[in-house]
C-alpha cells in the first residue's frame, strides 16, 4: 500500500452539513411544502491513520449522509471534508484508489460471475500490479477462507461467503482507508466472529483505517478504541467506548434460569431486573467483569443455566441522553 505521508489526520471534517429539499404533502393543501432536512450539520471530527473508529448513531442520523459525502458520493452544502489531502467530490476518480467501501446489504460483485472474475476485473478497473495482486488475493482469500468459493458465481454463495468476498473487493487495490457500512448484518456468530479477526489483522498489519458503521456493539467492542456517536445531523460524543459505557451507565444482562422457581436474586453488584418464573434477568454495569457476578450466583443458588446478553447501541445511546449528556 501507499502510506500516508501527507502531515496531519488522515480524515478531516470541518463544520460539515448537507442538507436536503423535500416537499411534503400538508393536509388542507393543495400544493406540497417546501421544507429543508438537515441530515448533517455542524459536523467536525479527524481521523488519523491507522485509526479503527465506529461511527454509530440511531435510525436517520445522518450515517450514511456522513459516509457518502467522505467517499464524493454526495456533495456537502455547507463546511469541509478532505480524506487523504482530496476533496471527496471533487477528486472522487483519484480518491477512489485509496478508498475502500462495503455495504453490508449491497454488494459490489458481480451477480452472475464466479468471484474469481469479479475480482480479476476489479485488477483491470484499479491497475493492480499483477504479481501484487495476486499475493493480495492469496493472502485475504486464505485469512478469509474462500478458497473453495472463487470458482461459485456470486449469486450462489452464502451471505457470509458473500460479504468476505465484498470485503475482498475493496482491499485488492490497498486502500488506506476503508468503510464498512454494517458488515456483520446477518451474519452467525462464527462469521462475525471471522471477519472481526481479519479486520483486526488488516489493521495490525498494514495500517488500514477503519471508519465502521454499525448496530452491533460488539463490533466496536472488537474493533475499535474510539467511538463517534451522530444524532439528528451531529456528533454527540467521541472518545472512547469504555468513556461512552461511563457517561451512559449502559448494562449488561445475566440471564438466569433457576433449577426452581425462588425470591429476587441478592448477590453484590447486580439487581434483579425482571423474574418469570425460575428466570431471573440481573443488571449489571457494562464495563465491569461478569466474572465476580457469575460466581457468587452460582455459589449461592441452584442455576440451570446462564448467559449474558449484551446491550445493543441503541441502549447505549439511550441511556447517554437518560442522563442528560
Ligand atoms: N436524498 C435524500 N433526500 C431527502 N432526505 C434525505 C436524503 N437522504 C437522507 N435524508 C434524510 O436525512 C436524514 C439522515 O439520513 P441518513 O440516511 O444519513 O441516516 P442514517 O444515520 O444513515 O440512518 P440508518 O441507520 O437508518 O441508515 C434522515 O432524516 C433522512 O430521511
Amino acid at each position: 500500500m501507499t502510506p500516508n505521508h501527507a502531515a496531519g489526520p488522515l480524515i478531516r471534517v470541518s463544520d460539515l452539513a448537507r442538507t436536503f429539499d423535500v416537499r411534503r404533502r400538508v393536509e388542507g393543501r393543495r400544493r406540497r411544502a417546501r421544507e429543508q432536512v438537515h441530515a448533517v450539520h455542524d459536523l467536525s471530527f479527524s481521523v488519523d491513520a491507522g485509526e479503527m473508529v465506529g461511527y454509530i448513531g440511531p435510525n436517520g442520523a445522518g450515517k450514511s449522509t456522513t459516509i457518502k459525502m467522505l467517499t464524493g458520493i454526495l456533495v456537502p452544502t455547507g463546511g469541509e471534508v478532505r480524506v487523504a489531502g482530496l476533496d471527496p467530490s471533487r477528486d472522487r476518480v483519484e480518491l477512489a484508489r485509496r478508498i475502500g467501501v462495503v455495504f453490508g446489504q449491497r454488494s459490489t460483485l458481480w451477480w452472475d460471475l464466479p468471484l474469481r472474475d469479479s475480482f480479476d476485473l476489479l485488477q483491470k478497473m484499479y491497475r493492480v500490479e499483477p504479481a501484487h495482486y495476486r499475493d493480495n488475493l492469496d493472502r485475504f482469500v486464505e485469512l478469509l477462507d474462500l478458497g473453495d468459493q472463487l470458482d461459485t458465481p456470486v449469486r450462489q454463495l452464502s451471505l457470509g461467503q458473500r460479504m468476505r468476498g465484498d470485503i475482498i473487493a475493496a482491499l485488492l487495490h490497498d486502500p488506506e482507508v476503508l468503510y464498512l457500512d454494517e458488515p456483520t448484518i446477518g451474519l452467525d456468530v462464527v462469521s462475525k466472529g471471522r471477519l472481526r479477526e481479519f479486520l483486526r489483522a488488516l489493521n495490525a498489519e498494514r495500517g488500514t483505517t477503519l471508519l465502521l458503521t454499525t448496530h452491533d456493539l460488539q463490533d466496536i467492542e472488537a474493533l475499535c478504541d474510539r467511538v463517534i456517536v451522530i444524532d439528528h445531523g451531529t456528533s454527540v460524543y467521541d472518545g472512547s467506548l469504555a468513556g461512552l459505557h461511563a457517561q451512559g451507565g449502559s448494562s449488561r444482562t445475566l440471564v438466569v434460569d433457576l433449577v426452581d422457581e425462588a425470591a429476587p436474586i441478592d448477590v453484590p453488584g447486580a439487581r434483579v431486573r425482571k423474574v418469570e418464573g425460575p428466570r431471573q434477568w440481573l443488571s449489571f454495569p457494562a464495563d465491569a467483569s461478569a466474572a465476580p457476578v457469575v460466581a457468587a450466583v452460582a455459589a449461592a443458588y441452584d442455576v440451570a443455566d446462564l448467559s449474558i446478553q449484551e446491550p445493543d447501541i441503541e441502549d447505549v445511546i439511550r441511556d447517554l441522553y437518560s442522563r442528560g449528556a
